[in-house]
């Protein structure tokens, strides 16, 4: 590993990541590498989530594909120097700030979304001309293994590499120093990774998970609502970050949501869910079994078939659920959705504010001054009102957590930011020495006073009028030598 991370540092040094031209070649043929090698990339995907190749196309491929086009078109302007203000001391001087790549960093997946956790953050990397590691997750094997296959073929191997294995290959990895780390994964092993970072005061973007709370306002449609968390919940079978964890609402609407998620569970998938191309599988069994026990003593609604040889549990809907019971205490991260009742949408704000920040906050309500008030009496990673997951496609949003849910952010202008240093520059001439003497030492009474009317713009009147006189006279002045030079 040390040896690996080294080679990369030396091409960082050389500085053949930095020209923009080449940035853009490296994001030219990763988007080749999308293109002409689809099918085996879909393949991978579908065979590591039970996913048909369509839904992995639009869950995943497109989001980079999307990514990849942002940047090709944006990375001029994201990447040149931007003018910045001066102060009256520096007002002859050039001002700018210019953002430069921070050298190797280090890109760990996981398993859920497990190419657009790794080829996401990549795009930003590149884009920010870093030499970057991709660590994907070993529990996505296929996909972690044909990554490993195609991303040598299509960019520079000295700058980009991947780094397949499980826990001590991860942990080899964090003992090398990076100058950046963006990790995707539970909270547990986020701080392992900024233990293991701070050793080397290594900077990181944390994604993390939590209980992403969905909130559903009386004044509300309840059949678009329910449609479309019924989209967001057990789309990828729940394994999404952003899937709405559970329903708080008032204790009358709880019928109906599970009168209408059922029927629209059957429009999505069929009488026969298990047959449905659409409907994924628990990722392993350690994940179907932690599901299986979350579900002990609740009371099943809707759903709550299983079966452990195939991994399939069926889109559920637990109510009356006692806020303390296991299922509201950790991620669900599967298809099982409870519903908890609140009086009203104080109880609901007070609700989501008594524990960690989520990742996510889901508001649906006719009442656009409700989900505002909801927005700003709690903190969240992101907001979607009236819609479940779309704030994640939006690449002008900044995608992270917050507290508990993470650290930095990253999508589109945001990656670049994240992989960059934001480097103030400040280039003056060698002139101007009598206006410097005011910081020089010995200092006085009178050089401070000018500071501050240089710095902190505090008039003095009588120095303003000097100043003006001054001016005036240099005006003065120059209008005199041009009426004499034309006399
Ligand atoms: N905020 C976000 O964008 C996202 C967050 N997540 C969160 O991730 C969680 C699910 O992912 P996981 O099951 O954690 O994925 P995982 O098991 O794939 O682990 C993530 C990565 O951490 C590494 N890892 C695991 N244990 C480690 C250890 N002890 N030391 C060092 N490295 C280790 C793995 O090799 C893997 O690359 C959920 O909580 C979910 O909410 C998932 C997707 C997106
Ligand atoms: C056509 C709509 C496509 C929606 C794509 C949603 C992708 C969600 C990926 C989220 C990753 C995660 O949160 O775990």
């Amino acid at each position: 590993m040390e040896r690996q991370v080294l080679r990369l540092r030396q091409a960082f040094r050389s500085g053949r990541s930095r020209p923009l031209r080449f940035r853009l070649q490296q994001l030219e043929a990763l988007r080749r590498m999308v293109q002409e090698r689809e099918k085996e990339i879909l393949a991978a995907i579908a065979a590591d989530l039970s996913k048909s190749e369509l839904n992995a196309y639009s869950h995943e491929v497109i989001t980079i594909l999307g990514e990849i086009d942002f940047m090709l078109g944006n990375l001029p302007e994201l990447a040149s120097a931007r003018p910045a203000k001066k102060n009256l001391l520096t007002m002859m001087d050039e001002a700018y700030v210019q953002p430069e790549p921070l050298g190797v960093v280090l890109i760990i997946g996981a398993w859920n979304y497990p190419f657009v956790l790794t080829m996401q953050p990549l795009v930003g990397a590149i884009a920010a001309g870093n030499a970057a590691i991709v660590k994907p997750s070993e529990l996505s094997e296929n996909t972690a293994k044909i990554l490993a296959e195609l991303l040598p073929q299509y960019l520079d191997q000295d700058l980009y590499a991947i780094v397949n294995g499980g826990i001590p290959e991860t942990t080899e990895l964090l003992k090398q120093r990076f100058d950046h780390i963006l990790y995707t994964g539970n909270t547990a092993v986020g701080k392992i990774v900024m233990e293991a970072a701070a050793k080397h005061l290594t900077p990181v973007t944390l994604e993390l998970g939590g209980k992403s709370p969905c909130y559903i306002d009386r004044d509300c449609d309840l059949d678009v609502a329910c449609r479309r968390i019924a989209w967001g919940k057990y789309m990828n079978c729940g394994q999404t970050c952003i899937a709405p964890d559970y329903i708080l609402c008032e204790a009358s609407l709880q019928n109906q949501i599970v009168q209408k998620i059922k029927e629209t569970v059957k429009d999505f998938y069929g009488e026969n869910i298990k047959a449905s191309p659409d409907y994924e599988r628990i990722i392993n069994l350690r994940h179907f079994k932690r599901l299986q026990s979350l579900l002990k003593g609740q009371k099943i609604a809707f759903g709550g078939e299983m079966d452990e040889a195939t991994r399939y549990l069926a889109p559920t809907i637990l109510t009356d659920v006692d806020p303390n019971s296991k299922v509201m205490q950790e991620e669900i991260f599967g298809p099982i959705l409870p519903i908890v009742s609140v009086k009203n949408v104080d109880e609901a704000i007070n609700f989501i504010n008594d524990r960690e920040k989520p990742l996510a906050l889901y508001v649906f309500s006719r009442n656009n001054k409700l989900i505002k008030r909801v927005i700003d009496e709690t903190s969240s990673g992101g907001v979607t009102g009236n819609d479940v997951i779309m704030h994640f496609t939006v690449n002008s949003l900044p995608f992270g957590g917050v507290g508990a849910s993470g650290m930095g952010a990253y999508h589109g202008k945001y990656s670049f930011d994240t992989f960059s240093h934001q480097r103030p520059c400040l280039l003056k001439g060698l002139k101007g020495e009598s206006v410097n003497k005011l910081r020089y030492p010995p200092n006085s009474e009178s050089k401070v006073s000018w500071a501050k009317f240089f710095l902190l713009k505090q008039f003095n009147k009588g120095r303003l009028g000097m100043l003006l006189f001054v001016c005036l006279v240099a005006v003065a002045a120059v209008i005199v030598k041009f009426v004499l030079e034309r006399a």
